[in-house]
């Protein structure tokens, strides 16, 4: 009997369930969108039954759609939207307040405070990142601070905090395990990369009581097993997850130090593989874990877009360019070039490696010449110039060139993008023939430690290239149009 693992991707708008085989190949994948609610401007919410209701749809679509048995899978990857942070109760499994999502600003005020008291150089050392209302922990801080009689309650372990991928074990498990993985623990702000431990001194500064906190474990094993009652009678090991961009990571087999995967989807991300060593950057990146695997920590450094497809989802149903985000690239191929113009899509501010939570969106170079076509071949060309950002911060923090990027996400079915990405880099772009790489990255972790792929060595005899995309443009037109890109972004930083 044909066995499969199931790769659960929970992500910011949408969670999809794929079953893969042997060969790495996708049997059978449902997805299913679920409510983002934005109580104030700036605050992005989900709320966490929803995301479980979305969990448990897709699976029973998969399952159900494929004719595959619940005892064919032999076991479960979690892959999920990292820091977007949640408590619940832990009797009734209740949350206290919806789930916080990473995009969301709703605690500028307290990251404000602790920059101004001179915490910045503690928790960047500490967690190698940066004070920002992007990571956990000051969303944690923000639940407690809301909450009635919340912090009491956490006092008495009463309460649980978890990113989605603990609170999704949690609720796979029947309410049994609470734990989290080395990745996901790495984005919260309250995680010691270094000592691997959850820090002491950052949890004061924060007002979060040790209690609420799962314990931390390998990207890869078996944390515990399907309640019956939610996969029809069997009991899976759930066996394996990582925050998505690292799972991404390890699904484009960026095992070696220097190898760089990056992502395109609503966000986009760049992460290189950077060993056993954490690399600590000086031009505006992250620091992470990749993951922990076979009782090792293998380090990334990282580059976070926080507008990159979303700003052709804002094309398509903000201007109403287009009907779907495929039409982009005809568009963009109808002219030469965008004659001049430059978006620059700060829609929520900028990430790396400006982190500017002020700058807004801005266009320059407009003519009366200018048409739809150089409007939608400029939006999608900043997609590209954010990705030449973080690389060239990447390269002199790192201290080497890169030689080859890989890519996944919506984004790169355009192929117009994905060829200027490689001119306006001067580096080989390489797209997978698996396109869902996150979800392959929390198969492969899964079936590692569940012995369906038996080491590093086989998954990289599965992994193929769809096609390579060459850089062909000059230099000096290189030059020429990521001056102008430059230009425009410290424009829009200086427009406030
Ligand atoms: N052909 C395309 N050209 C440009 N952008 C695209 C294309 N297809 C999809 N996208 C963008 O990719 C994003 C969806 O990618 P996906 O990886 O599913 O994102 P996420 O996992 O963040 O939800 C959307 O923002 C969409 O606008
Ligand atoms: O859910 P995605 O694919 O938009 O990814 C979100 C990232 O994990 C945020 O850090």
């Amino acid at each position: 009997m044909n066995e499969y693992i199931l790769a659960l991707d929970q992500g910011t708008t949408s969670t999809r369930a794929i079953l893969f085989n042997k060969q790495g190949e996708i049997v059978h994948s449902a997805q299913r969108e679920f409510p983002q609610y934005f109580p104030r401007p700036g605050w992005v919410e989900h709320n966490p039954n929803e995301i479980w209701g979305s969990v448990l749809a897709v699976i029973a679509s998969c399952l159900s759609e494929s004719g595959v048995k619940p005892g064919q899978v032999a076991g479960i990857g979690i892959t999920n939207q990292r820091e977007t942070a949640l408590i619940w109760e832990k009797e009734s499994g209740n949350h206290i307040y919806n789930a916080v999502v990473w995009q969301s600003r709703q605690t500028a005020d307290i990251c404000e405070e602790l920059k101004a008291a001179g915490y910045d150089s503690i928790f960047q050392q500490k967690t190698g990142l940066l004070i920002d209302p992007y990571f956990s922990g000051t969303k944690v801080k923000w639940i407690l601070d809301h909450v009635e009689g919340a912090r009491d309650r956490a006092e008495k372990g009463e309460l649980l905090f978890g990113t989605i991928d603990s609170w999704l074990i949690w609720k796979l498990t029947g309410g049994k395990v609470h734990v989290t993985d080395y990745s996901n623990a790495s984005r919260t702000l309250m995680y010691n990369i270094h000592q691997l431990c959850w820090d002491d001194e950052l949890l004061d500064l924060l007002d979060v009581p040790k209690a609420i906190l799962p314990e931390v474990r390998a990207s890869s094993e078996v944390y515990g097993y399907t309640a019956s009652y939610h996969f029809f009678g069997h009991e899976v090991p759930i066996a394996g997850a990582a925050g998505d961009q690292q799972a991404a990571l390890f699904g484009q087999n960026c095992f070696e130090q220097g190898m760089v995967k990056t992502t395109y989807g609503t966000g986009c991300f760049m992460l290189m593989n950077t060993g056993a060593k954490p690399v600590s950057s000086e031009h505006g990146l992250i620091t992470s874990i990749a993951w922990g695997l076979h009782g090792k920590i293998e380090y990334a450094l990282e580059g976070s877009i926080f507008v990159s497809g979303s700003a052709i989802q804002w094309l398509r149903d903000g201007l109403r360019m287009f009907r779907e985000a495929k039409d982009s690239e005809r568009y963009a191929e109808r002219v030469d070039s965008t004659a001049g113009v430059y978006v620059v899509p700060a829609f929520v501010g900028l990430g790396s490696p400006y982190w500017d939570s002020e700058v807004r969106g801005a266009i320059f170079g407009l003519t009366r010449g200018t048409s739809k076509e150089h409007f939608i071949r400029a939006t999608l060309e900043s997609l590209a110039y954010q990705t030449k950002d973080i690389l060239v911060a990447m390269e002199k923090d790192c201290g080497y060139e890169v030689n080859t990027m890989r890519v996944d996400g919506g984004a790169v079915s355009n192929t117009f993008l994905m060829a200027f990405q490689s001119d306006i880099l001067n580096v080989p772009v390489e797209r997978p023939a698996v396109r869902e790489t996150t979800a392959l990255g929390a198969a492969y972790l899964a079936g590692l430690a569940v012995g369906y792929w038996g080491d590093l060595d086989e998954i990289r005899r599965i992994w193929t290239v769809e096609r390579r995309f060459m850089p062909t443009m000059a230099e000096p037109d290189r030059e020429l149009l990521y001056n102008g890109w430059k230009k425009a972004v410290y424009a829009a930083m200086s427009f406030k």
